[in-house]
């Protein structure tokens, strides 16, 4: 019998769609609707597939959605020059172009021209650095959603050990920050981490950010902990995460789903950041 709460990113990301929805409803009212522009570049399958859960979204909280399809051969100034004209478009509230990029494409690059109020991935330096000096701008839309999901279920993050496994500017960076914002004691391992699991097993809130499949198991976990899985591995026995769900949800006391975690709540985020960049801008 266990008691482990399961956080469910789905449940979370309703709410907060709702939340935002009402907004987006008194804007449009005042005239101003927010508009997101995806930039896709190429034909990656999942990439396809993430840029609809995306346009979904949009769609069921009222924000304008745009989606740009460009052929992978694209060269870098062309691009440039595609960003260059969405960040002049005053209807265009929220830029994002999804990665990976092709790789004769220089991902920094393109991220660095897209104006950073409207840098709604929350990827561009100026946005990191807001983020790391007072925790203003627009961010990174993994992490704020897990944030979102702690808040929401009132777990506790002053005084306590946050271990990140994962250092990635997307998830692992942003993650320390925001939970050091809180008041977590935190600790980011990686792939060179000697002893990994001497840090896990002191860790209150554990977050996954590793892309292996059930990387972390049971015996890493303290008992009580909270773990955030932020793995998304297509594998030949499915969809897993970065933590082996079943034995881990045996110790801990609240624990992700994948499917149904983070990922609900990356997308969620990236709706509050679209309404947040027009506000700031227009609103
Ligand atoms: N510029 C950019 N911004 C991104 O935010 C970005 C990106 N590029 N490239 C790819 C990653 C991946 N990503 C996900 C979004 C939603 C789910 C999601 O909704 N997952 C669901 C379904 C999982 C599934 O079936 O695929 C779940 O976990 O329940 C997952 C992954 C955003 N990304």
């Amino acid at each position: 019998m266990s008691q482990t709460k399961i956080l469910d990113g789905r449940k979370v990301a309703k709410e907060l769609e709702a939340e935002i929805g009402q907004v987006v409803e008194n804007l449009t009212k005042q005239g101003i609707t927010p508009g997101l522009t995806v930039i896709l570049v190429g034909d990656n399958p999942a990439s396809e597939i993430y840029v609809s859960y995306k346009e979904k979204a949009c769609k069921r909280v009222g924000i304008n959605s745009n989606l740009i399809k460009l052929p992978a051969e694209i060269n870098e100034e062309e691009l440039l020059g595609e960003v260059e004209r969405l960040n002049q478009d005053d209807s265009v509230d929220g830029i994002l172009v999804q990665l990976p990029l092709p790789e004769h494409i220089d991902e920094e690059k393109v991220i660095n021209t897209i104006r950073a109020d409207k840098d709604v991935d929350g990827f561009h330096p100026i946005n990191i650095g807001k983020l790391m000096i007072n925790g203003s701008g627009l961010h990174s839309c993994t992490p704020r959603g897990i944030m979102e999901i702690l808040h929401r279920y009132e777990i506790e993050v002053e005084g306590k050990n946050a271990v990140i496994i994962g250092r990635s500017n997307i998830v692992g960076k942003p993650m320390a920050q925001m939970l050091l914002q809180e008041n977590a004691t935190v600790t980011i391992c990686h792939s060179r981490t000697k002893d990994l699991k001497e840090h896990t097993l002191k860790a209150d809130i554990l977050v996954a950010a590793v892309g292996r499949a059930e990387f972390v198991t049971a015996d890493m976990v303290k008992k009580g902990a909270v773990i955030i899985d932020v793995g998304i591995n297509r594998t030949e026995n499915g969809l897993l995460g970065d933590v082996e769900f079943k034995g881990v949800k045996e110790k801990a006391a609240a624990i992700t789903p994948v499917p149904g975690g983070v990922g609900p709540m990356t997308i969620a985020t990236l709706l509050k950041n679209t309404l947040k960049a027009c506000q700031e801008r227009r609103g």
